[in-house]
């Protein structure tokens, strides 16, 4: 049997836009009101797919969501017409209109938690969608994301869906972005790593003080209980608080990982040497790569501006190793200097790809935010639903069809604009089509 790591990437929506959404997110609180380009966002999103998919590896797609969010509108309390629920929005609560509007959903590391069927107990592949309960534009996504997946891995002989968790602070969960999977082959049984930054039930454990810790402990904890996984294969570890103070939000804007390679900062973990010898003894005799990045290389802060950490680690079809990172890592001296180091060194690591994602990078979202990951076996990735699966034409198709929707300029005074409605509703319609969804929007629904 053969096994994959298939990356499903986040489709930017047609309403991209810069509104300063995210308490504790650098860049998307630095750009917040600047003009944004979604049609360049979408095709930036769209090359990086198709790079991934050119290196020899399989890429899946992930419908956005529909933005507007018209449901939650009227259920705040707007009524009449769409176009009238706009503008009341607009003039009386500009920051609900705002985070209905967001396209946050592109970045896919957050739509939900995966466990591949070599890690359950029942041999299926588990999915929970994340809450995203700390924001409140994010906490709009797990009802469609689930819609989404279930469209897409629909058999119930080698899929699970579980429902996203309580929707609670307790019980904030970010979703992949605090999960990494290390194993030997991606279809065996592996070791899957739950970074936390908070316990929400003991009050008394070390936590930020400055900026949420998005993901709780509790959540980690129960999203392995309805995954079915053993105990021996899963080792949850603290964030470090300070880095959290510090702009890093997800895990996975200081710590990447892929098969036995961990890729992280020194200053990541709360607890680093218990957690690593647990994840070593949990990994077994195979040989497993820690590759520690030293604060005097590459500081905290240059890790959050230039996001070295939130780069796709990916096997290529030689066996060899290749980090795809942001453009903003090459245009770092020392970032840039490190990575070239990086790659003489004694690690599987082999080859660096900079990938311009820039649309998505000011607001905080890298190229390991825009991908989930999804290790199947031949037979589950011949089940997945085959029109989500990238190639020339899909890439060819999907380019025409931004062309044809998306506007190359978008403020924060257009998301009232009832046209823009119109223009991703039509939009949204035809890519259903396009991946074959059926019907997964709330207006597709109604
Ligand atoms: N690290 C990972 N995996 N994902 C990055 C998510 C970025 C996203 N930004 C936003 O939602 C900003 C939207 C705005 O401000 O308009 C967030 O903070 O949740």
């Amino acid at each position: 049997m053969k096994h994959f790591e298939v990356n499903f990437d986040g489709l930017v929506g047609p309403t991209h836009n810069y509104a300063g959404l995210s308490f504790g997110n650098v860049a998307s609180l630095s750009n917040a009101k600047a003009a944004s380009n979604p049609r360049q966002a979408a095709k930036q999103g769209l090359k990086k797919m198709k790079a991934l998919h050119d290196l020899g590896l399989k890429q899946g797609v992930l419908a956005p969501q529909e933005r507007p969010d018209m449901a939650t509108l009227r259920r705040l309390g707007f009524t009449g017409t769409d176009a009238q629920v706009l503008a009341k929005a607009a003039k009386d609560a500009p920051h609900l209109l705002a985070a209905c509007c967001s396209a946050s959903s592109m970045w896919t590391a957050n739509a939900a938690t995966i466990s591949p069927s070599a890690d359950t107990h029942d041999g299926r592949v588990h999915f929970t969608p994340a809450n995203l309960t700390n924001k409140f534009h994010r906490s709009l996504e797990p009802a469609v994301t689930g819609r989404i997946l279930k469209a897409i891995f629909s058999d119930e002989r080698y899929f699970k869906h579980h429902k996203h968790l309580p929707d609670n602070d307790h019980f904030g969960d970010e979703g992949a972005a605090n999960h990494t999977r290390l194993c030997s082959q991606y279809g065996h049984a592996g070791v899957e790593l739950f970074v936390y930054g908070r316990e929400a039930f003991n009050s008394q454990a070390p936590a930020p003080r400055r900026y949420p810790a998005r993901q709780t402990l509790e959540a980690s904890q129960a999203i392995a209980r309805l995954h079915g996984l053993d105990e021996s294969n899963v080792v949850f570890m603290q964030q470090n608080p300070e880095v959290i103070d510090a702009g890093v939000f997800h895990n996975d804007v200081i710590s990447v990982g892929n098969q036995n390679v961990l890729f992280y900062h020194q200053d990541a973990f709360a607890n680093t040497a218990a957690d690593f010898a647990e994840i070593q003894r949990k990994f077994g005799e195979h040989p497993l790569h820690f590759i520690e990045v030293p604060r005097q290389s590459v500081s905290v802060s240059e890790a959050v501006k230039t996001y070295l950490f939130n780069t796709q680690i990916v096997t290529l079809p030689s066996g060899h190793m290749a980090i795809i990172a942001p453009t903003e890592c090459e245009e770092s001296d020392a970032v840039s200097r490190y990575l070239a180091e990086l790659v003489e060194k004694d690690t599987p690591i082999k080859e660096v790809r900079y990938m311009d994602v820039k649309e998505s990078m000011k607001n905080g979202g890298g190229p390991a935010c825009l991908r989930l990951r999804v290790a199947l076996n031949d037979q589950e990735l011949a089940a997945a639903n085959p029109h989500c699966l990238l190639d020339d034409a899909l890439f060819t198709r999907l380019n025409g069809w931004v062309d044809k929707h998306y506007r190359d300029q978008l403020h924060v005074a257009d998301l009232a604009d009832p046209a823009l409605l119109t223009e991703s509703r039509q939009a949204l319609d035809e890519l259903t089509q396009i991946l074959a969804l059926g019907s997964v929007y709330p207006f597709q629904l109604a």
